[in-house]
């Protein structure tokens, strides 16, 4: 199934505190938005790249996109104060196609299969999610407090991409946009709609480059697949 894919990429990093975007950070010398970059360039479903950018960081990273040999960007808009108005800009700029993935530019393990069974349910029923299972015993907390024990089996930690046709994310965007509303997903976006979002087994690998401590897990996964692939 083919798609574009959305990846806001206009973010300060303020949780990782390395004093510029955390997306230049280099894992196995090479910055984590090209390792992200690669993903979707390998993918022959990927017919198209747009990424939101900060104005003042354009010129960097289309030289990252020269020197690594990226190909597939359609285009750079500028990115807003929100990660949900960095992704609102990349929509509006592109041209109606029937499948559109968003995913965040710091998540640079995703794999092929999961994109690819995502894009299909997204096909199938408009929206879908990647997510893993809670592994944890989880509970409802307020002032230090626990309130609940919360069913474990209903609950999923959610990730990028999330997967949906191209009209009804259109559609939910303007429709947060009118309301003022912001969510930090765009599922959510559709589920005040209405509209039913499906969730699609994903990687525990598949982390966000959040934390100083997500570096070195990021070599670790780097590690392990090299290892994989030689052994
Ligand atoms: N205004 C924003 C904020 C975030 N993002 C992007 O959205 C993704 C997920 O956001 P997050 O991990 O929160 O990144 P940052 O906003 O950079 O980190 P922090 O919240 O720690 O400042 C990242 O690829 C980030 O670049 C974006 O395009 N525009
Ligand atoms: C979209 C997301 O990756 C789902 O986990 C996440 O909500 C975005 O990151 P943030 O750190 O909440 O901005």
């Amino acid at each position: 199934m083919n798609y574009e894919v959305v990846l806001p990429a206009a973010g300060s990093g303020k949780r990782m505190g390395a004093g510029q975007n955390k997306l230049f950070l280099l894992l196995e010398e090479k910055p984590i938005l090209i390792h992200t970059l690669e993903v979707f360039q390998q993918d022959e479903n990927c017919t198209g790249i747009w990424l939101a950018v900060k104005p003042e960081e354009r010129g960097y990273i289309e030289q990252l996109l020269n020197r690594f040999g990226i190909t597939k960007v359609k285009g750079l808009p500028d990115g807003g104060l929100e990660r949900q108005h960095s992704v609102h800009a990349c929509i509006k700029n592109m041209d109606q196609v029937e499948i559109v993935l968003v995913h965040d530019a710091a998540r640079p393990f995703i794999t092929l299969p999961i994109i690819q069974k995502l894009a299909l349910t997204a096909q199938e029923k408009g929206a879908a999610i990647a997510g893993v299972r809670a592994k944890d015993t989880m509970k409802k907390v307020i002032n230090n407090v626990i309130v609940e024990t919360v069913d474990r089996d209903t609950l999923w930690m959610i990730q990028t991409p999330q997967a949906f046709r191209f009209s009804l994310l259109a559609q939910a965007e303007d429709h947060a946009e009118k309301e003022g509303f912001l969510g930090t997903d765009e599922a959510m976006l559709i589920e005040r709609l209405g509209h039913k979002v499906h969730i699609v087994e994903s990687s525990y690998d598949n982390i966000k480059m959040t934390t100083k401590e997500d570096l070195m897990l990021g070599e670790a996964i780097l590690k392990k697949r090299r290892e994989t692939q030689i052994g």
